[in-house]
């Protein structure tokens, strides 16, 4: 019975078959695919390990994973650990994986492994960074001199404002050949007030915090070295702030080189003994130098120079090391792999610091050298970051000697003007710009806001003590005495950029609520800011260049898009060219900006379409900065001058099918003012044309005051002076002409 049965089976098997195939074919292929799903996903567990998703936190527990599991990940590779490091790692707990893109390292960092003991190539590239000017003369310097070893390139220089840090800063350069390494120079000087080193910092740390990038993705160069420039006599320690920004960079390129540091940290006071440092620091590069092209890596024999790996400061993420001194310290590390690893056994990774969430801190503390400086000059500052100044012409209007051109052109009378800045940072270092080392320098706002009430009080407060000081001047008129102490006009241009500030139509509010006019002088680098801008009596934005590379060398703007926020400034100008009496200022300065651009000031004034081009010399300010951009007497250019550059713009324009003319001249100030012809050159009641540049300020009030929509066809004022036409000269006949020294003089017309 067993086995007849047994033997009956396999007949059972094919009846089961024959019956119900269909359904055994389908559940094997089910049972498959389950199968396959499962290895699979698997798989697909191990890889998600290596590979965190973008935006993840960097501190987030991560499994820990085996050699073997990075090894399968094919775009990643582990970095090389220490023997007991996985131990310990294992023993700690939560632990980060660090991963490095095969391309990057293989890219360079395999070429320097490979060069040990060859002789090399070195290309030094200097960074500098200079606001008044003095650190680019000694990067100038340092650039001359040469060295004889062939080996050893012609030092390159780069202004830390003018290069894209992204070249530099998150991989080293391509190099011409395979034999040639980059060795980075670094010269420094130290700011308490925002700067753009700020963002250079910003970029140094953000790169290094970066999951996605190697913690040293600069381990590729041949080393770096820094020198700091300071003031010991204003920060006497280094708690007190002494060469701070050098110690950062040299802080922040240890970490991003894996611990490449040529040479110690170099410091020098400006004002004692900063020759005698840098030629001793730049002695001992030169020797390390020497040595890297020979073949002998950093830190053999090289004096002071240590190891790559110089001092402890690595452990300590946030905080800024001690600096170095030129004593040789022992090594705590030897190789960047093992600094990586140790850091990453410690525990979670650092938090990096939201800068946005911080404190905002005062633009211009009381305390600050700035405040010390710009008081001294003659500004007053209004709480912590706004400024009014008196101007000269306010001082000239008093004693009957004579307006600004804004008289000549808009009706203004210097002496009921107040000029004033709810901004004194700006995000230019304009070549012509009189403030450079006193006014702070941002592409964004990063301060305290102050009230726009207190700034309003604050200011006129202020204009109006200045101007009781001057009531024992000789010569002040009485009667303009009294005018002046009602303010009518504001000119919001002192420095910096009055639409940086975040609270800026509260504060036009508040002017227009008294009855104070407005003109506004904005650097066509903030578009959103533009856009948002409320009512001003006239808008400006100052137009230094007619092409991008031009606005560079003359602007020298923080904003790496600084041609795309000037074009589109342009654009929003068009759009407001109904509602806003729009002016482009021009500044012409001889050699940067007035050669060949007529063609293209015309473009842009086609592009936008402006109420008015205001076209004048600019001033020479004889600072180090200027002198330092290469700007002496000679880049003033003569009234002559800048006649036939307004000449040769007015055919431009025509050429353009745009009729401008000219509405009137301040010779005086050097200055000339183009009109759009359809909207300024009108029929008085006489029948005859005449040009109407003045502003009917009562009408511009009464239009505001009743909250419908108008355009600056509503306030047109009164035809212009003759005194002001051109070949005139524009200057008011019932004032006295008085030369520097006070002497008058005789009017020759
Ligand atoms: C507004 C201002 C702020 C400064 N802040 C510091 C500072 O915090 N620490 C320091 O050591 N030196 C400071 N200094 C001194 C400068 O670093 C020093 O004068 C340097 O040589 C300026 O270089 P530069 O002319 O190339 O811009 C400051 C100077 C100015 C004008
Ligand atoms: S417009 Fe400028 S220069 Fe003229 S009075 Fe006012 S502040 Fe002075």
């Amino acid at each position: 019975m067993a086995s007849s049965s047994l033997l009956s089976l396999p007949e059972e098997l094919l009846f089961l078959w024959h019956t119900h195939r269909l359904e055994i074919l389908l559940s094997a292929g089910v049972l498959i695919a389950c199968a396959r799903l499962a290895i699979h996903w698997r798989q697909t567990r191990r890889k998600a390990v290596l590979t965190p998703p973008l935006g993840s936190p960097v501190d987030e527990k991560v499994p820990i994973v085996t050699k073997n599991d990075l090894v399968e990940a094919e775009h990643f590779v582990p970095i090389p650990t220490a023997p007991g490091a996985v131990k310990s790692a294992e023993k700690s707990g939560p632990k980060r994986v660090t991963g490095v893109k095969k391309t990057r390292r293989t890219a360079k960092q395999d070429s320097i492994d490979s060069k040990d003991g060859d002789e090399v190539t070195i290309q030094p590239l200097i960074f500098y960074f200079s606001l008044g000017g003095s650190t680019k003369a000694y990067a100038e310097q340092l650039r001359g001199v040469l060295s004889n070893n062939q080996r050893i390139l012609e030092p390159v220089l780069h202004d830390l404002t003018e290069i894209d840090y992204d070249d530099f800063f998150v991989s080293p350069p391509k190099s011409t050949s395979a034999n040639t390494v980059y060795f980075y120079y670094f010269l420094i000087p130290s700011y308490d007030i925002s700067t753009e080193l700020d963002n250079l910092l910003d970029h140094l740390k953000e790169t290094h915090h970066d999951f996605r990038i190697d913690t040293a993705p600069l381990s590729g160069l041949a080393g770096y070295a820094v020198f700091g420039f300071g003031d010991r006599q204003e920060w006497p320690s280094e708690e007190a702030g002494f060469g701070k920004d050098a110690v950062a960079v040299d802080k922040w390129m240890a970490r991003l080189t894996g611990g490449k540091r040529a040479f110690p940290l170099g410091m020098g006071d400006v004002r004692s003994d900063v020759e005698e440092r840098l030629q001793e620091w730049k002695t001992g590069v030169s020797g390390i130098l020497e040595e890297v092209s020979q073949g002998k890596g950093l830190g053999e024999g090289a004096p002071g120079a240590g190891e790559a790996i110089e001092s402890g400061d690595e452990d300590d993420e946030d905080d800024v090391p001690a600096i170095t001194q030129s004593k040789p310290t022992r090594p705590k590390r030897t190789t960047r792999s093992q600094t990586s690893d140790l850091e990453d056994l410690k525990g979670p990774a650092p938090i990096p610091v939201d800068f946005t969430t911080a404190a905002p801190k005062a633009m211009v503390p009381t305390t600050s050298p700035t405040y010390t400086s710009l008081t001294k000059q003659g500004y007053s500052i209004i709480g912590t970051h706004s400024g009014v100044k008196t101007c000269r012409w306010t001082k000239s209007a008093l004693r009957g000697r004579g307006s600004c051109y804004k008289y000549s052109f808009y009706g203004i009378a210097s002496h009921r003007c107040m000029e004033a800045t709810p901004s004194l940072s700006c995000s230019n270092k304009c070549v012509f710009c009189w403030r450079h080392g006193t006014n702070p320098v941002s592409t964004t706002w990063r301060w305290k806001v102050d009230d726009p009430n207190d700034i309003f009080d604050g200011m006129k407060g202020a204009h109006l003590r200045k101007i009781k000081t001057l009531r024992g001047v000789p010569g002040v008129r009485a009667e303009r005495f009294e005018e002046a102490m009602r303010i009518r006009h504001c000119a919001l241009s002192l420095v910096g950029e009055p639409i940086f500030y975040p609270r800026i139509n509260e504060l036009l509010s508040l002017l227009h609520g008294e009855r104070i006019s407005t003109f506004l002088v904005c650097n066509a680098q903030h578009p959103d800011h533009l856009a948002a801008l409320n009512h001003v009596t006239q808008l400006y934005v100052s137009i230094d260049a007619s092409n991008a590379e031009s606005l560079k060398r003359i602007d020298r703007p923080l904003h790496r898009d600084y041609w795309q926020r000037f074009l589109r400034c342009m654009d929003i100008l068009r759009e407001k060219r109904c509602t806003q009496r729009t002016v482009f200022r021009l500044t012409l300065v001889k050699g940067f900006n007035i050669d060949e651009e007529a063609e293209g000031y015309a473009a842009l004034v086609e592009r936008a379409r402006p109420s008015f081009v205001e076209v004048k010399g600019v001033t020479y300010c004889g600072t180090s900065t200027s002198q330092g951009a290469g700007l002496s007497m000679q880049n003033v250019p003569f009234y002559e001058e800048v006649s036939s550059f307004v000449l040769a713009l007015e055919s431009a324009l025509k050429r353009k099918g745009l009729d401008y003319g000219i509405g009137a001249e301040h010779a005086h100030s050097c200055c000339i003012l183009l009109a759009d012809r359809e909207r300024y050159f009108l029929e008085d009641g006489d029948g005859v044309k005449r040009w109407h540049t003045l502003i009917d300020y009562q009408a511009f009030f009464e239009c505001l005051e009743s909250g419908k929509e108008f355009g600056p066809e509503d306030y047109v004022g009164a035809a212009t002076p003759e005194w002001a036409g051109w070949g005139r000269g524009g200057f008011d006949p019932r004032d006295e002409r008085v030369d520097r020294k006070g002497r008058r003089i005789e009017d020759k017309s």
